[in-house]
């Protein structure tokens, strides 16, 4: 009996900005090395440049103010989202805190990249604070989204020095370089269904994870310790 054959995973991608994550991942499908498809990018600003970079059939945008609330605005983002039918709902580089009913609904396939090492930084400006706190290293962050801000299950993890004459954008620049292949190595986790979240465990291969992986130099993942990529 031939093995049932698996569908590349559908993604949806929120963004509020330039969309470079959202590039990386449309490179990797279009390299092969990440079976999946786009099926939405959704964003909270219409002239946000990252939806230049899909095709018109595949753009949501909507602004916040022509909405009586948060929660009515998000209310519309997950009907759009909902349509598609999305595997995962990835933030990159969303800039809006979601209502709780939005997370509740998509929660468990909902992922967000986050430029700090969590649970340090959360938030925004994260790399200003890093160095006004004198930090040593920064990075990256890909965890489950929760209704808390940037307090979900960190999957995985990508570190930077943090160099003497650094400021917020050198060191912005040098953290976005590790999010692309971290953001990629997890969602190659994500489709290949090795990676869920059971309330607020995240499990990979059915096991919890109770430290984030870290991205080593070749763009692997490995937990901490470990000889060889997971
Ligand atoms: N409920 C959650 N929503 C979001 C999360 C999350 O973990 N839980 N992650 C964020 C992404 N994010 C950091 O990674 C983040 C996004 C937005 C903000 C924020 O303060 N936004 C303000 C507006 C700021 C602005 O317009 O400049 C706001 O929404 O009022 C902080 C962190 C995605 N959403
Ligand atoms: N709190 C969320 C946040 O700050 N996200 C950050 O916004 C940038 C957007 O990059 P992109 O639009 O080029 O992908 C990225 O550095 C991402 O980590």
């Amino acid at each position: 009996m031939s093995a049932t054959p698996t569908r590349p995973d559908r993604i949806a991608v929120l963004v509020s900005g330039r969309g470079s994550n959202l590039q990386a991942i449309l490179d990797a499908i279009d390299a092969g090395t990440l079976p999946a498809h786009i099926v939405g990018v959704f964003s909270d600003k219409p002239s946000a440049a990252a939806l230049e970079r899909v095709e018109p059939a595949l753009r949501w945008s909507a602004s916040p103010k022509d909405y009586a609330s948060r929660e009515a605005f998000d209310a519309a983002l997950g009907d759009a989202i909902e349509a598609t039918q999305p595997d995962w709902i990835v933030c990159a580089g969303y800039l809006r805190i979601l209502c709780d009913a939005f997370v509740e609904r998509f929660q468990g396939r909902l992922l967000n990249i986050h430029p700090s090492l969590l649970p340090k930084y959360p938030g925004l400006r994260t790399h200003a604070r890093a160095i006004a706190d004198g930090e040593a290293e920064h990075g990256a962050s890909v965890h489950f989204v929760i209704p808390e801000l940037d307090a979900g299950t960190v999957v995985a993890q990508a570190r930077v020095p943090v160099r003497p004459g650094d400021d917020a954008d050198a060191l912005a620049a040098r953290v976005l370089e590790v999010e692309h292949p971290l953001l990629l190595a997890v969602l190659r986790l994500a489709v290949a269904g090795r990676l869920a979240e059971r309330g607020t465990t995240t499990t990979l291969d059915g096991h919890a994870l109770f430290t984030p992986l870290l991205l080593d130099s070749a763009g692997a993942l490995r937990a901490p310790g470990a000889d060889g990529p997971v």
